[in-house]
């Protein structure tokens, strides 16, 4: 419907040779002034309505394509393993999947069109000039040359600043981001105007590149609209004589100059299409780039199915297992350790030791680097992760509750009607304060839980892991902002609910070691004893210097 608009407009200056040449020139004819004027109104009105169905038509294809890719990054994005996020800023995924597809769509839905629209225009436009008269046609294609060079020239700049801005769109998000989350901290260190240095700096640097963009962009549509107007001049100049000395007719003329009027209006905005196609390609690649990130924890072809648990409960088995960060020193090496079924194992080593890292490598957070980890005999490499997920949760030191109401955050990974099991859970967790909240199970909790304390925070979590009835449960310390007493009271109603449920739970504190049936101990990224906590006490050395230094921990500070 845009070609045909386009091509249409091309029409008028036929009729305006014919008018000329027909009834101006020789018998003046109103009937033909009338029929002449009848084509052009029917011909711009039809032009008018292809315009209007370009514009209504394209909007649903372009929005769904947006809509799809946006989608299928989302989906990509929340597959790729939690290396893929330790490296990526969220700034940097928020502006690919909204900045950059936005400017996707406005390139499909206009650029696109009008590229190949004007180019057909113009290839159609010059074919008529060329027949109206091959003299000034050569003129106008001869002008196309410095236009082309320009052209190239122009994307070769534009192409590397489009991307720079869009880097530094994306750092500038980040920056948001960061300084709103970590808000708290910035305040109370009276950091905010550091923060808000740091961000006009980068803003500078973001405007500093747009205007550089717009320059570069107003250079080439300066010379862009120039060259085709200054051809205009020097046909005329060859023109005339060539009409006043009988080689072209007078209408071929007029027609010839109405054609190039319509051509030029494409040539002069090709800088603004490029400029366009150049920013809708920068953000493709910003977007490939995530897509074509391949996940390294992925499904195995042909997933094997998990085994039933024994009568006692799931074994789990860490073997030989190695693993390092792939920007870091190896944290686990050679690990082996085996949770027994239905029983409570405790983790316990120095800060730093990778207690957490070990943890996350049975759900398949991170894949161990060599060795294997495996639940109930399987390599949990050989399950498909949604089967391995499902078996096992996860509560961690630093509770991630997400914006929504108390009952979604506790049944995230269990049926959202089992009323029963949330109240369960919420008891299990010894979370009572949730019946003083505003609408009980159904307050909504602010983003990321932050109008809750780190202790109701922690229980909630717990409350989430309890509720997903795992059959290995792993707890990164999750009571460490609870009093003793009250981890005691939830430790006691967990070995109550548990029964069956293999745990691993890492501490920080003597209290939830004496909690556990046994005790392994995490030292130089190898487990170097495993017992019970009075085994340990008289035979491991290592394990005696982690506790008094877990012990020496000040739990309360006296002043
Ligand atoms: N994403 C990461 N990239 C690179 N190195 C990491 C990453 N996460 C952790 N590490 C490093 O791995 C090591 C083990 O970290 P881990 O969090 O497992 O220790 P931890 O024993 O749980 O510590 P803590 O008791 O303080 O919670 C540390 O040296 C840490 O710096």
């Amino acid at each position: 419907m845009a070609l045909g608009a386009s091509l249409l407009s091309l029409v008028l200056p036929q009729v305006l040779a014919w008018l000329v040449n027909g009834p101006l020139l020789t018998d003046g004819s109103r009937a033909g002034v009338v029929g002449a004027a009848a084509v052009v109104l029917v011909v711009g009105l039809l032009e008018a309505f292809l315009v209007w169905c370009r514009r209504a038509f394209i909007a649903t294809p372009g929005t769904n394509v947006e809509q799809d890719m946006r989608v299928s990054m989302f989906r990509h994005v929340l597959d790729l393993p939690v290396e893929f996020h330790d490296r990526w800023s969220g700034g940097q995924l928020l502006s690919r999947s909204m900045a950059d597809l936005g400017s996707i769509r406005r390139w499909l839905v206009f650029g696109l069109v009008m590229m190949l629209v004007s180019a057909a225009t113009v290839v159609v436009g010059v074919a008529l000039m060329i027949a109206t008269s091959w003299q000034l046609g050569l003129v106008y294609v001869a002008g196309a040359v410095p236009m082309m060079w320009l052209s190239f020239r122009f994307r070769e700049d534009y192409k590397v600043v489009a991307r720079r801005a869009r880097d530094q769109a994306g750092d500038l998000a980040t920056a948001v981001e960061e300084s709103v989350h970590g808000i708290r901290v910035l305040k109370a260190f009276g950091r905010a105007q550091d923060a808000l240095d740091d961000f006009s700096r980068q803003a500078d640097a973001l405007r500093d590149t747009e205007v550089h963009k717009a320059r570069t962009l107003s250079r080439v549509t300066f010379a862009l609209g120039a060259i085709p107007e200054a051809i205009l001049a020097v046909s005329l100049a060859i023109g005339v004589p060539l009409a006043a000395h009988g080689h072209i007719s007078v209408g071929a003329l007029v027609a010839f100059f109405a054609t190039a009027t319509i051509v030029n209006r494409p040539v002069e905005r090709l800088g603004q299409f490029l400029a366009m196609t150049l920013d809708a390609r920068a953000a493709t690649d910003r977007y490939v780039q995530v897509m074509d990130t391949v996940s390294a924890v992925q499904d195995p072809a042909e997933p094997v199915a998990l085994p039933a648990a024994g009568p006692a409960g799931t074994r789990v088995e860490l073997a030989g297992v190695t693993f390092a960060h792939p920007t870091g020193a190896e944290v686990l090496t050679g690990v082996d350790l085996v949770l027994e079924p239905g029983l409570t194992t405790a983790l316990v080593g120095l800060t730093g030791s990778g207690k957490s890292t070990l943890l996350q490598l049975v759900p398949r957070l991170y894949d161990a680097t060599a060795g294997a980890v495996l639940v109930d005999g399987v390599d949990v490499r050989d399950l498909a992760r949604s089967d391995l997920r499902g078996a096992v949760a996860v509560a961690f030191e630093d509770p991630i509750l997400f914006s929504a109401s108390v009952r979604d955050n506790v049944l995230l990974g269990a049926d959202p009607d089992d009323e029963e099991l949330l109240h369960l859970a919420l008891d299990v967790a010894s979370a009572h304060f949730v019946a003083d909240l505003p609408r009980g199970v159904d307050t909504v909790i602010g983003e990321e839980g932050l109008s809750l304390s780190g202790g109701q925070r922690q229980r909630i979590a717990l409350a989430r892991a309890v509720a997903a009835r795992p059959r290995v449960l792993l707890l990164d310390d999750p009571l460490s902002a609870l009093d003793v007493s009250t981890e005691a009271a939830v430790t006691a109603r967990l070995r109550e609910v548990l029964v069956g449920t293999t745990t691993l739970v890492v501490a920080h504190r003597p209290s939830t070691v004496a909690l556990a049936d046994r005790v392994a101990v995490l030292e130089d990224g190898r487990i170097t004893g495993v017992g019970t906590h009075a085994d340990l006490l008289v035979n491991h050395p290592h394990y005696r210097y982690v506790l008094t230094a877990l012990a020496a921990e000040p739990q309360v500070v006296t002043l």
